[in-house]
């Protein structure tokens, strides 16, 4: 593809991630199945430049409003070459623009508007616009996070790193490291969870003879870090209650050393479609996937289980802000309504989960969420109303979870940092052996 090609590619997908709800990386994946003439280089530019385009659409739109141009995607991709490519407004046309394929020319309008961008004093650019989220959520993390806002907004402007975690139940991490490093792959061993490997180079991983063989899943660290803090262990039994594609199921699996139980439910059967061939490659029988209702249609199942469980783990939906340097698009589309929703919803999924906990049995809440609302929050209402629980300091379980390292807080709050693992939130809750 030329570059004026490229570029348009670009400025159509932008157009279609903003139209719809879809993740970006679904829209780019279709988009590429239906033109087999992009090569691969092709793919590669157009995606990292529609990820840059999104994950710095605020410093864009400012600089759009600046020299007098709607924001838009048009605007977006023309801007993106000349603030984050040097490349000369007057030269735009000779090879960025034009041909059949290629997005029309600018108008002598806008030619002018792209002239004056390239002046523009950056460093006048309002934090706000710097920080790269909406004004609304920014202003929810500067309140929340205060002096750190602006350095946990930029972390977001660099790509997260691709994690695995060895599956124990049939390799060690050292000998997939070592098969990896042989293969020309760099790669480091995680510093807080002793299952994950973080890869330094980017290697594509989806037909790696390791994960079809069940020896790695792709996890991030925060993730893992998440799922020993359950402490399920051998022959007990488990609910992950928001299974989804059962990433938290088969961690547990591994720390249960296969032996137990664990019910993975959760609504939306399609999504725990890929339950049980992770599960046969990872050499894993004992998940249990039932789609549920989400309402109390859901009582006649859940009544066997009332008071038995010894980890009800509950992966909430919730605004995902915590992976947001990998779906940059999800910031500007999350509304408030959307994430008075989603609290919720959090709040009723504990509700139907707290009375499946057994006397002295632990409900794990989790969010890959940096948002307060969505987490200490969130516990610290379930705590008022449900008083047979009491928070587990997550301090005091780091070392017998087998986290290195050490913890120093109540719960665990993680919030991306430069190459580092995801925002994550967990809580342990015990359930009092006698209710008072
Ligand atoms: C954060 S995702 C879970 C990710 C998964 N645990 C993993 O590790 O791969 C949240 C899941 O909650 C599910 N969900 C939404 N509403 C639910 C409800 N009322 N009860 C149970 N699960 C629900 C969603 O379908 C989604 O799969």
């Amino acid at each position: 593809m030329i570059p004026a090609a490229r570029l348009a590619a670009a400025a159509e997908l932008l157009d279609l991630i903003g139209a719809a709800a879809t993740p970006a990386e679904q829209h780019i994946g279709s988009y590429f199945r239906n033109r087999r003439y992009a090569g691969s280089k092709d793919r590669r530019w157009v995606t990292e430049f529609v990820y840059r385009a999104l994950r710095r659409q605020g410093e864009l739109d400012w600089a759009a409003l600046e020299a007098g141009l709607e924001p838009s995607p048009r605007s977006r991709c023309f801007l993106s070459l000349i603030l984050f490519e040097d490349v000369a407004p007057e030269t735009l046309a000779t090879s960025w623009f034009g041909g059949p394929h290629g997005l029309a020319e600018p108008s002598p309008e806008e030619a002018a508007a792209l002239a004056t961008a390239a002046t523009l004093d950056l460093s006048a650019m309002p934090a706000e616009a710097a920080g790269n989220f909406p004004i609304w959520l920014s202003d929810k993390i500067i309140e929340q996070y205060g002096d750190e806002a602006g350095v946990i907004m930029a972390a977001y402007g660099s790509r997260a790193p691709v994690t695995l975690r060895v599956n124990t139940l049939k390799a060690t991490r050292e000998d997939i490291l070592a098969t990896l490093q042989e293969e020309g792959v760099e790669a480091d061993l995680t510093t807080v969870s002793p299952d994950g490997i973080t890869l330094k180079s980017r290697v594509n991983l989806s037909r790696h003879p390791l994960l079809e063989g069940g020896l790695i899943e792709l996890q991030d660290e925060a993730a893992q870090i998440s799922a020993r803090l359950a402490e399920a262990q051998p022959g007990m039994t488990v609910i992950d209650f928001c299974a989804g594609g059962g990433g938290k199921s088969l961690a547990m699996a591994a720390t249960m050393a296969h032996a137990g139980m664990i019910h993975a439910f959760d609504t939306e059967a399609r999504r725990m479609r890929d339950i049980a061939g992770r599960a046969r490659r990872a050499g894993v029988s004992l998940i249990e996937p039932l789609a549920i209702a989400g309402d109390e249609t859901d009582n006649e199942v859940f009544a066997p289980l009332i008071g038995c469980i010894d980890r009800v783990f509950v992966d909430a939906p919730c605004s995902g802000s915590g992976t947001w340097r990998r779906q940059p698009d999800q910031k500007w589309k999350l509304t408030p309504e959307r994430l008075d929703e989603l609290v919720a919803l959090q709040a009723d999924i504990l509700a139907r989960a707290a009375p499946l906990v057994a006397p002295g049995g632990r409900l794990i809440y989790a969010t890959c969420s940096i948002l307060g609302c969505e987490n200490d929050a969130q516990v610290d209402a379930f705590l008022s109303i449900h008083p047979e629980f009491r928070l587990l300091p997550v301090r005091d379980l780091w070392e017998s979870a087998g986290l290195d390292g050490g913890w120093a807080q109540d719960v665990l709050s993680l919030t991306p940092t430069e190459g580092g693992a995801d925002g994550f939130f967990t809580a342990v809750l015990e359930k009092r052996v006698t209710s008072e």
